[in-house]
């Protein structure tokens, strides 16, 4: 099994991949799109990207390409621990506060902004394609007095040492990867539970939609956990929705909602009902 990931070695999403799927040939992306291509296109039998951190809310890329593009369903969710920490090339382990850059990918810079202010408020910040890309880049330059923020699997991969551990502003940190496959997957792993992703366009300009997309749910009480707008890329005040289910889209209660919600004028983008597992179990 070849899975595609968002790299390079030593992502957060490698280590989510290596959590659920350990036995799987891993191919690191350097982007997200190119992920999502790699499986589109069959040149691998899965994409793991990241969709959402609990802190700093979801990954609009991934969000955006589920909604635009035609791609396989979703198979499965990954949920993983994120501890932040901050690292140096060993050369510069002695004099990590007179660091000048500090670079990783904009959801983690983000997830440490409170500590980046009160610890290194002269120096610069600047995103990177990853916080794995940030750690080899440090690794390759130790004659920058730059740094990185990334996991532990990168500090050691890359030879880097950490200087501060667990650097994130609030302690519940976790981010949801999916995995996208044209295939059903085989899980060894023991799931948490099912659930079920689907993108809602509502009619445009008619009053009270959205509140009849949520009534079509809410009087057969299938539950959702998740509501969110992201803008359609049409003009100001034009969104579709992201909706999350705890159910299966087979059951006969959700297919009516959504039968329903079409005859409403909506068109609705079913993207899959998969299993969620904890990397950490
Ligand atoms: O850069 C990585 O290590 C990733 O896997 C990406 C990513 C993200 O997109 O949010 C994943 C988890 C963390 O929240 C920080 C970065």
């Amino acid at each position: 099994m070849k899975a595609a990931f968002f790299g390079p070695e030593a992502t957060f999403t490698d280590i989510a991949v290596q959590s659920v799927f350990p036995e799987a040939s891993r191919v690191a992306y350097r982007t997200i799109p190119e992920c999502l291509e790699a499986v589109k296109t069959k040149q691998v039998d899965m994409a793991v990207v990241p969709l959402e951190n609990a802190l700093e809310g979801s990954v609009n890329l991934t969000v955006d390409y589920l909604y635009h593009e035609e791609l396989p369903p979703i198979r499965a969710e990954i949920i993983v621990p994120i501890e932040q920490h901050f690292m140096v090339h060993p050369a510069n382990a002695g004099a990590w506060r007179e660091t000048e850059k500090i670079i990783s990918h904009s959801h983690a810079l983000a997830q440490c902004h409170q500590f980046l202010r009160r610890e290194f408020r002269h120096a610069e910040v600047e995103a990177m394609g990853s916080t794995a890309a940030a750690a080899k880049y440090v690794s390759e330059h130790p004659e920058l007095k730059w740094g990185a923020i990334a996991n532990e699997m990168a500090a050691e991969l890359y030879g880097l040492e950490i200087v501060r551990r667990a650097i994130h502003d609030y302690p519940f940190n976790h981010t949801r990867f999916i995995v996208l496959s044209n295939e059903e997957l085989h899980i060894e792993k023991t799931p948490d539970f099912l659930k079920s992703t689907i993108m809602v366009t509502l009619p445009t300009d008619k009053a009270g939609s959205l509140h009849q997309v949520l009534s079509a749910f809410a009087w057969r009480k299938i539950n959702l956990s998740k509501l969110e707008s992201r803008p359609l890329k049409t003009g100001l005040g034009n969104y579709f929705f992201m909706i999350d289910l705890n159910h299966s889209l087979e059951e006969k209660l959700v297919r009516f909602s959504l039968e329903e919600i079409h005859a409403l004028g909506c068109t609705v983008k079913e993207l899959g009902t998969y299993y969620r597992y904890m990397a950490d179990k």
